[in-house]
Order: structure tokens, then C-alpha cells, then sequence
């Protein structure tokens, strides 16, 4: 018996396209920018005019967000003063550690370039490996540090979707200076403090496990900033499709990086001297800390993502 041959991608996105052409109003089916809303940061569609949700489930080639703080659908609607611009959210994202193959992870992101899509702001929430960038702080990513992409797990592995798009796509600028200048503008619009905004260097790693502690000073030592388990794929599938990007990093959590590792031999050692040493309690990252601080800083996160909207030129 023989099989009917894959559904090409192509194929399988025109399908996404027409049911979104049936369910959208026509001033909300071709969006300006994108979206993708972080680990607890789907409030960043909270604000949306003439909201529409769709969901996931109703369009083929999408998963399904299986993370606390992912909801499973896309988001359209109206930003910003007068007619508005139209913009389009994730309201959840795919990770690979979900199961998900980077082709369903990217997938959405080839669909808002289809309706239109030229500006891309992306979200999440990562650990700091930095001192100096504290929780809560907004990470306005310069560059990337992508361990898969480096052995063998790059999303743009594969045929190439379209014989026009390069074999060899350069990132070395993925990150628009001038989304970029927008963020800190915005943020002197809104007069949040400077140090509410900051730069850094996003690493991206598969998870799902939080860093060990030899793994926290690898990344640091590395050069990072932040790190987290999202985000450079969609970055460079945007890029292959033409798009500008920014991304916003929200500090939610310090990398635990231990000055120096609690020693068994000597606390042993001290017992049987008779000076019993004091242990602090070890630190650990949880997801629902994460959570915790993407609530906390949702609006402002959400007024800043607006405000670069509204700053974005229009074409
Ligand atoms: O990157 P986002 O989706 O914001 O989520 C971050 O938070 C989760 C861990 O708490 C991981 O998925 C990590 O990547
Ligand atoms: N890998 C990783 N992802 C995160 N997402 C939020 N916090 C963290 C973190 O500390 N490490």
C-alpha cells in the first residue's frame, strides 16, 4: 500500500492562512508586528482593541503550549491611539523540551510572516548571570550565545523553505539597533528609570533543567548576560523570513553561582573537631518564582511593548 507524500510546509501554512482568513475582520488580518508573549507574560495582549483569539487547536501545524504561563492561542487586535496598529501575539510559545520539534516551534513565526508581519518583538522570562542585572530587570538583547545551534540542533537545519532564502543566513546583526533604540525611547516615554532597562546576551539552552552551578559560570564566563530555553529559534526563523527583530529579556531569577562549592570532606572534618560548621540553605530556581515576577512586572512590560508599537514607523 502507498502512503500520500508529506503535506509540504508550504502547504500546510496556505491551510493556516485560509482559516485565519475566515475567522479574522479584515483590519485585523493583516498585522504590522508580532508578538511572542514569555513565561507568564500573555498579559502583554491584555490591552489589545477589537481582540480576537484563536486558538491553537483550530489551526493546523500548531502545537500545543504545555508550560504554566503558556496559554495555547494567537492574539489579534488594535495597539495604540487612533485606528491603531494591528499586531498579532503568541500567547504561548513551543519549546523543544516540551517535545516539540523546532519546525512546530518556528511555525508560527513563517505564519505572521505570511500575513504580513515585518517587525517581531519576542519575550521571555531567564535567569541573570550578572550581578548587575537584578530581577526584574528588562534585558534589551544585543546578541545571542546558542549552544544547539553550535551542535547540531540549529533550526534552520533542513531543506530550505523557499529556494530564495539563503543557505548561509547570516545573524551577526539579528538584533535591529533600531528596535532596539525604540526600547530605550519608549522607556524614556514612559519615564521608567534607567536602570528598569538594560543589555545583555541572551544564551539559549534546550533545558528543561535549570542550570547547574558549573553550567551558570560556563555561561557567564561565555560571555551571557541571561539565559533561558526560548527565543533564539524563533529569532532566526524570523530572520530567514525577512523580519526585524527585537527581543525583551525579563530577569526573573538569579543563576545560582556559588563563589565556592559547599565542601563535604570539611564539614566532616569540623564535626569531628567539635566546631560543627553553619551550612546556609542551598538556593534553587522554581517555575512558579518565574511566574511570580512575570505578574509582577506584566504592565509594565505591557506599556513598554506598546509604546515601542506605537514608535515602530509605519510602512
Ligand atoms: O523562555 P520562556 O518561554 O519565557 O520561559 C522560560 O521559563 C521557563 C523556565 O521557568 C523556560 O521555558 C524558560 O525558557
Ligand atoms: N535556563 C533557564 N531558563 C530560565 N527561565 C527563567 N529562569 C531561567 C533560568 O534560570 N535558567
Amino acid at each position: 500500500m502507498s502512503h500520500p507524500p508529506p503535506e509540504s510546509p508550504l502547504s500546510l501554512i496556505a491551510s493556516t492562512l485560509d482559516v485565519l482568513a475566515t475567522i479574522l475582520p479584515s483590519h485585523l488580518l493583516k498585522p504590522q508586528v508580532g508578538i511572542v508573549c514569555g513565561s507568564g507574560l500573555s498579559t502583554l495582549a491584555s490591552t489589545f482593541r477589537d481582540k480576537v483569539e484563536v486558538p491553537y487547536s483550530s489551526l493546523r501545524g500548531f502545537g500545543s503550549s504545555t508550560v504554566p504561563g503558556h496559554k495555547s492561542a494567537l492574539a489579534f487586535g488594535l495597539v495604540g491611539p487612533g485606528k491603531g496598529v494591528p499586531v498579532v501575539a503568541m500567547l504561548g510559545r513551543f519549546h523543544a523540551y516540551e517535545g516539540h520539534a523546532l519546525s512546530t516551534v518556528v511555525y508560527p513565526i513563517r505564519v505572521m510572516a505570511r500575513l504580513g508581519v515585518k517587525n517581531l518583538i519576542v519575550t521571555n522570562a531567564a535567569g541573570s548571570l550578572n550581578p548587575e542585572l537584578p530581577v526584574g530587570t528588562i534585558v534589551v538583547i544585543q546578541d545571542h550565545l546558542a549552544l544547539p545551534n553550535l551542535t547540531g540542533l540549529n533550526p534552520l537545519l533542513g531543506p530550505l523553505l523557499s529556494p530564495s532564502y539563503p543557505r548561509f543566513l547570516p545573524i551577526s546583526s539579528a538584533y535591529s539597533p533600531s528596535l532596539r533604540r525604540l526600547a530605550f525611547i519608549a522607556s524614556h516615554h514612559l519615564s521608567l528609570p534607567p536602570s528598569a532597562l538594560s543589555e545583555g546576551i541572551y544564551a539559549w539552552v534546550s533545558g528543561p533543567t535549570y542550570e547547574s552551578p558549573a553550567e551558570g559560570r560556563f555561561l557567564r564566563n561565555a560571555g551571557a548576560s541571561v539565559v533561558g530555553m526560548s527565543t533564539v529559534p524563533e529569532v532566526c526563523v524570523a530572520k530567514e523570513e525577512g523580519m526585524e527583530v527585537m527581543v525583551l529579556s525579563l530577569v526573573t531569577n538569579f543563576v545560582v553561582i556559588p563563589e565556592k562549592y559547599r565542601s563535604i570532606k570539611e564539614e566532616v572534618q569540623a564535626e569531628l573537631d567539635g566546631k560543627p560548621l553553619h551550612i546556609a540553605e542551598a538556593e534553587s530556581v522554581s517555575h512558579e518564582e518565574v511566574l511570580a515576577i512575570g505578574k509582577e512586572k506584566g504592565e509594565v512590560m505591557t506599556r513598554l511593548v506598546e509604546k515601542i508599537i506605537e514608535l515602530i514607523p509605519s510602512p
